[in-house]
């Protein structure tokens, strides 16, 4: 079963409870929070207390995407806000492990993001301690940008991974997901899919996550068809 995680990038910010609750009540089991510093990404967008204000409207899982330099920096203060999840850029870490540990140390679930760009390798060392990996479908940074699809064969290496190592870890996609993405990246092994834009940029909330929900494929292991050949 998926999970769909509304990025409220593309939420309304001056009602920003209002839609938070409003995609809660049409079925979203995370809320997907991206923080950006304006350093390691362009923009800028919300910290801790905002996080800590939503915290008040909703019991559901807050996953905090930390599109930030320094990440170690800002763990404490999103735990004491609220959040479930605490995910950090591989490409922003000098020491990763140690990120991971502080994550679990607060209360939270640990997930590390790769750049379309970054190879899985940087995070070999890591994925038994993580409980989620992050592909960046899109380069990050901004809502509503076009799904980059050689970034499927990355997600399909993973699930791999994650499976043959008998490893507990979700894989989170982010970037440019719709109906049509969703299919791709469920049946590459993806299992979390963040949607910005194609929830609140939808005129029915309900209808596009029940959307995307459907879009949900099998996982088509392409090593063990060619086995079966
Ligand atoms: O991390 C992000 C951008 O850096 C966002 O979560 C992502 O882009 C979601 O927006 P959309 O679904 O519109 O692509
Ligand atoms: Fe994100």
């Amino acid at each position: 079963m998926i999970k769909i995680a509304p990025s409220i990038l593309s939420a309304d910010f001056s009602k920003l409870g209002a839609e938070v609750q409003r995609v809660v009540a049409a079925g979203a089991e995370y809320i997907h929070i991206d923080v950006m510093d304006g350093t390691f990404v362009p923009n800028i967008t919300i910290g801790a207390p905002v996080v800590k204000s939503l915290r008040k409207v909703t019991d559901a899982v807050f996953d905090v995407h930390l599109m930030v330099e320094h990440p170690e920096t800002q763990i404490k203060a999103f735990a004491e806000a609220g959040a479930d999840i605490i995910c950090f850029h591989i490409e922003t870490a000098k020491h990763p492990h140690r990120i991971v540990q502080e994550i679990h140390d607060a209360g939270c679930r640990a997930a590390i993001a790769l750049n379309p760009g970054t190879s899985l390798a940087m995070i070999e060392e890591l994925l038994q301690d993580l409980d989620m990996v992050l592909i960046m479908t899109v380069n990050p940074g901004f809502g509503g940008q076009k799904f980059i699809a050689s970034t499927l064969d990355k997600i399909h290496m993973l699930s791999h991974t994650i499976h043959d190592m008998g490893y507990d870890c979700d894989i989170e996609v982010d970037g440019g997901i719709n109906e049509e993405t969703a299919a791709l990246v469920t049946s590459a092994g993806a299992n979390v899919l963040v949607a910005g834009s194609a929830v609140y940029g939808a005129p029915d909330v309900q209808k596009a996550i029940a959307a995307i929900r459907a879009a949900e494929q099998p996982h088509v292991c392409h090593d063990h068809a060619q086995e079966e050949e």
